[in-house]
């Protein structure tokens, strides 16, 4: 390729998923000009998944990590989005948690004068909130807490991005290192940022980090009982069209190659019915993905520890709808400012196994 005629740019961005998005955002919103490009076959996480947000998680119902910093972040985030390209996706929903016991009532009772749990607890329920609901000890309904749906988000955002956005496959081998930068086909770039999900463990600059992948299923479900909210306890139940729910999500970290399982399936029905007694009445799709989750379950951000010029901003594995919008903004900084990254997230931490 003739040197003088690649046309020069800031970034290449490997992936359009909720990571290759939220971050080629920051990126342009800053002035950077950028480039995206993103495999053609959608068959990857973010299509998949479920899209929930979620302040209170885990089987002890603690606070998710950092959530005081990436919550008040992400409305802001994704609301002005939809306003940017005229298009709702974010869906601000309480999420009901049935208590499992009077010890954990009590518990949350405790907890709800906990400043930093306090901010997101609508109200707590002693009792049953629904005859068709098994939740003898009553509750907690969370707020800051919903849905994105992320198909209608990503395609907005493509549409946004325009000509700047390409379908097509990144080729790791086309890439040519120049003294600035690189070249790939007819652009140069001073950086290559490799939002590719799971991608990433076959580049050469990144099989060293310690991905976990961890494959997830999901149902559709007709059912008739509409509350107002999401029900999280085991899996989640989320309202979508009227009479509509989405139910997830399982967890496995074998059977990565094969698709849906008749296992997972079961799985997610019984413990639907450990939360509603109204029967299903149709399972109107099942469908799988594999979360591009890390060992230490904290994300990887940061630069190649040799190779000047290349990036990476992946790792999120159950929660890209959550930590996306705030890492988004502390990468752009990283590249643009050199502004130190959180050592918890930066992949400095892995240097020494190298
Ligand atoms: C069943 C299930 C349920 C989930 N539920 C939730 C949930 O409720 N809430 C939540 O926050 N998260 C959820 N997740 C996790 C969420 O999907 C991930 O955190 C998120 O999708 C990660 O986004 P990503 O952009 O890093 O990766 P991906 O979505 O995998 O995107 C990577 C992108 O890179 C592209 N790419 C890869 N290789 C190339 C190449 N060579 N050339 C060009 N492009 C390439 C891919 O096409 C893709 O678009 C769920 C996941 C699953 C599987």
């Amino acid at each position: 390729m003739d040197l003088l005629w690649a046309m020069e740019l800031d970034f290449l961005l490997i992936g359009q998923g909720l990571a290759g998005t939220a971050l080629a955002y920051r990126l342009e919103q800053a002035g950077m000009r950028i480039l995206i490009l993103d495999q053609p076959e959608k068959n990857q996480s973010s299509r998949v998944a479920a899209g929930l947000y979620n302040p209170v998680t885990g089987k002890k119902m603690v606070k998710s990590w950092i959530a005081e910093k990436l919550f008040p972040e992400l409305e802001q985030f994704y609301i002005e989005l939809e306003q940017k390209i005229g298009s709702d996706f974010l869906i601000e929903k309480n999420i009901y948690r049935p208590f499992l016991s009077i010890e954990e009532q009590n518990e949350w009772m405790g907890h709800s004068s906990d400043p930093l749990i306090h901010l997101f607890i609508e109200e707590i329920f002693t009792e049953s909130q629904h005859p068709e609901l098994r939740d003898p000890f009553g509750g907690v309904l969370l707020k800051k807490s919903g849905w994105l749906d992320i198909p209608t988000y990503l395609e907005g955002m493509a549409k946004h991005f325009g000509e700047k956005l390409k379908l097509e496959n990144f080729e790791e081998e086309l890439l040519e290192k120049t003294s600035n930068g690189w070249n790939y086909k007819d652009f140069s770039f001073r950086g290559i940022i490799y939002c590719n999900g799971l991608a990433a463990m076959k580049s050469r600059f990144f099989s060293f980090l310690p991905f976990a992948p961890v494959k997830g299923e999901i149902l559709e479900v007709e059912q008739d009982f509409d509350p107002a909210w999401i029900i999280n306890r085991g899996v989640f139940r989320v309202p979508l069209e009227e009479g509509v729910f989405r139910v997830g999500s399982t967890y496995t970290w074998h059977d990565l190659e094969i698709g849906p399982t008749e296992s997972a399936k079961n799985e997610l029905i019984t413990k639907l019915e450990h939360l509603v007694r109204v029967p299903i009445k149709s399972i109107k799709s099942h469908r799988h993905g594999i979360r591009p989750a890390t060992k230490d379950r904290k994300p990887f951000l940061g630069k190649h520890p040799i190779e000047a010029g290349v990036y990476i901003f992946n790792g999120f594995g159950a929660k890209g709808v959550s930590l996306t919008p705030y890492f988004s903004a502390m990468m752009r900084d990283f590249l643009i400012e050199n502004r130190p990254l959180d050592t918890e997230v930066d992949i400095k931490r892995y240097f020494k196994y190298i």
